[in-house]
């Protein structure tokens, strides 16, 4: 049988462009551009693209090196087919376009293309035109010089799309910084170039004019501007540095260029992921763009320049810190956690967050490297709720406490031995501080016995132990100390009470083989309050005045209260209550 070409559908192949290639038919000038770019880049000399519009119609004209007769049949319509190619198939360095489809992308606003060129290497001007129903004809055309003038007329539902505000606006936004001269109804759109590499007559003058650059693009102020330069991509740029907080998760959108050609505004995947701090515009010559070129394509080269990028932008911190230390303070207030997610990773920026980055701590907001020398045996707890809890207490007895409540803290402190094995900040437990409360003398402790066992048995069906030190803070009456193995303990007991017969049994045999130290109350003998409570004589009413104390404690360190703890907490609060306001006539 005999071999079959394939047929395409033209009208099929338009709707998979629009529907899943491009996210706009706004795309169909970059792509008239493009083409008229390349045909003026392939033949040699400087050349000039005007576009001109009105009456629904879109023309542009190019001096480039134009199609004969023959390359007009092999490349305009065949659909794959590019000259942009070499025998191998693989993109021409200096070409924007490489796939043979854009053209195809006119159809999108046009039901008819019509383009009228003349080859530099001679030959007679041929007119051909394309129709969307899949025919086109060629015939002899009218022109004079080499080059090319392709036009459109809107179809019904495009007129918007080739009106002359929208023209103007679609080949400012994409051919700008085109190295070319570009016009729209003879105004210019190109002008100096990318503003980075423009020349100016001293540094503060470029930054006045990038700054002007970033408010008009991203239209903010920027903290900073950093010059980016990666040779191997062929890229050079800035990255503005964003002068307010952003949600680490923000996606960073960078405006990207490639070959002076706009690729898209938003573009996702060329700074680290940790780099969210900054919005970049860059031209890259060798960076590679999707098909759809509204997206880079993600190769090796590409994560070679994110690396190169991201190092950059960590050059930039590491400078700010040696040279301008209140700056690099501002900026890490601004952008402080995506300062700690690179820390996690990386050396120097972990160092940098140790020397600049302040930490809540027991003396106040305080950079770790500051915390540790005015407090050799420094200490941290891992929850906001711990540090609440244990700070004024744990400073008191001289123990300095950092807060590693908050996101990244506690990782960054556990990662410090890696820039110097004798940084040691240890974690805290909190049953450790009463080691450093003073016990009272064994006078005082032995005259105390009958009290303390009342007291233990006003809080035995709680589950702790009451102790008596002498402790500051002096106006703390009562302190609720859980040591992580008495926490664990607490948690197994109440997932026994709600368990089932047989998994009582597995957790009780669990909570036997974890030999812990029940939770303490722990009473501050300083205190004037709780030592009068130590003198009452009545069972009762110390019953009351130590439940009473004990509620306090679980409040003030925020525990959380099991419905047996709110349950005292009321009986001791009504009880002493009533002992507060029972009449006289029965007698004080
Ligand atoms: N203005 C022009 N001047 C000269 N040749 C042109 C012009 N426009 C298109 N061509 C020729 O038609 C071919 C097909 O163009 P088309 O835009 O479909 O694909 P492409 O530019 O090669 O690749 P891409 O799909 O990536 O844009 C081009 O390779 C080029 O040879």
């Amino acid at each position: 049988m005999a071999e079959q070409a394939f047929q395409v559908d033209l009208r099929g192949v338009v709707d998979l462009l629009s529907r899943h290639l491009y996210s706009s038919p706004r795309v169909y000038l970059r792509e008239l551009l493009q083409n008229a770019v390349d045909a003026i880049t392939a033949r040699g000399a400087g050349g000039r693209v005007r576009i001109e519009t009105g009456g629904g119609v879109l023309r542009v004209h190019d001096d480039g090196v134009g199609l004969t007769e023959d390359e007009v049949h092999r490349l305009l319509a065949t659909i794959g087919r590019s000259s942009k190619r070499d025998e191998l198939g693989f993109a021409r360095h200096d070409f924007l376009g490489q796939f043979g489809i854009g053209l195809l992308s006119a159809f999108l606003v046009a039901d008819e293309i019509e383009v009228v060129t003349r080859s530099a290497k001679g030959g007679a001007a041929v007119r051909w035109v394309g129709l969307a129903g899949g025919s086109y004809r060629v015939e002899p055309g009218e022109r004079d010089e080499p080059g090319t003038t392709v036009s459109l007329r809107a179809r019904q539902d495009a007129g918007e799309l080739l009106s002359p505000p929208v023209v103007r606006e679609l080949a400012a936004a994409y051919g700008s910084l085109l190295p070319i001269e570009l016009t729209v109804d003879g105004e210019a759109v190109t002008g100096d170039g990318p503003p980075w590499q423009g020349s100016y007559p001293d540094p503060a003058r470029r930054r006045r004019a990038l700054d002007a650059y970033c408010k008009e693009l991203f239209g903010f102020e920027p903290f900073d501007v950093i010059d980016l330069d990666v040779p191997e991509a062929g890229l050079t740029g800035v990255a503005f540095v964003l002068p307010q907080p952003v949600a680490p998760s923000a996606r960073g959108a960078h405006r990207v260029y490639l070959k002076r050609m706009l690729l898209a505004e938003g573009v996702e995947g060329l700074l680290p992921e940790w780099a969210f701090f900054v919005r970049c515009v860059v031209d890259a010559g060798e960076l590679r763009p999707t098909a759809s070129r509204e997206a880079l394509y993600e190769d090796e080269l590409l994560e070679s320049t994110r690396d190169a990028l991201g190092d950059r932008l960590r050059q930039w911190l590491v400078r700010l810190s040696e040279t301008d230390p209140a700056r690099l303070r501002g900026f890490l207030r601004l952008h402080q956690l995506g300062v700690k997610a690179m820390a996690l990773h990386d050396d120097d920026m972990l160092r940098l967050v140790d020397r600049w980055l302040e930490f809540e701590t027991s003396a106040g907001p305080m950079t770790l490297a500051e915390f540790r020398r005015r407090h050799p045996g420094a200490r941290y707890v891992t929850s906001v709720e711990e540090f609440r809890r244990l700070s004024a207490v744990s400073a008191a007895q001289g123990v300095g406490l950092v807060n590693g409540g908050y996101v990244h803290d506690t990782e960054i402190i556990e990662r410090l031995p890696a820039i110097d094995p004798e940084i040691a900040l240890r974690p805290l437990d909190a049953a450790e501080l009463t080691t450093h409360f003073g016990v009272l003398d064994p006078q005082a402790e032995l005259a105390l016995r009958p009290f303390l066992a009342a007291a233990q048995r006003a809080v035995e069906r709680l589950g702790c132990e009451v102790v008596i030190r002498d402790f500051d803070p002096a106006s703390l009456p009562a302190l609720y100390l859980t040591s992580r193995a008495a926490q664990h303990r607490a948690d197994m007991a109440e997932a026994r009470e709600l368990a089932g017969d047989l998994f009582a049994d597995v957790l009780g045999a669990l909570q036997g083989a974890v030999q812990a130290d029940r939770p303490q109350l722990v009473l501050n003998h300083r205190n004037p309050l709780t030592r009068r409570i130590t003198a009452l004589a009545e069972d009762g009413l110390i019953e009351l005045a130590v439940q009473g104390l004990y509620g306090q404690a679980l409040l003030l360190g925020h525990h959380p209260l099991r419905a047996a703890d709110t349950a005292v907490l009321n009986r001791s609060f009504l009880g002493l209550l009533e002992w507060a306001v029972h009449s006289p006539e029965a007698g004080r």
